[in-house]
């Protein structure tokens, strides 16, 4: 099972090594504008999931949300010490 750390370090070799097909690659592209538009469509869909939808549901809708906020991370150049600090 993937960890929040794991997912962050693939998407940091996939945000340099730019593979093909990517879409975190076409994400990054899309610019801080794009991501942040995103990660709020992605909040509003848990909040409407935790509200409505199964409890799978509401965690598959989370797991999105985590994602798009790590792309967001990567886009601003910043590390998990930058956030985890912070917590
Ligand atoms: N964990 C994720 C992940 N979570 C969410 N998403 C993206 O977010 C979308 C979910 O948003 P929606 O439900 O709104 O779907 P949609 O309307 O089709 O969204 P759009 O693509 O139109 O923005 C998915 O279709 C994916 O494009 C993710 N894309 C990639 N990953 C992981 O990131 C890694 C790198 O992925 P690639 O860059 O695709 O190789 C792999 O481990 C992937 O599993």
């Amino acid at each position: 099972m993937k960890t929040f750390d794991a997912l962050f370090a693939e998407l940091g070799d996939t945000a340099r090594t730019r593979p093909a097909g990517s879409s975190t690659v076409e994400r990054l592209d899309a610019g801080v504008h794009a991501i942040g538009k995103k990660i709020v469509e992605e909040a509003a869909e848990v909040w409407m999931a935790a509200e409505y939808e199964s409890d799978e549901a509401t965690a598959e809708e989370i797991s999105q949300l985590l994602y798009h906020l790590q792309v967001l991370m990567l886009a601003k150049g910043l590390s998990l010490d930058d956030v985890y600090k912070h917590l």
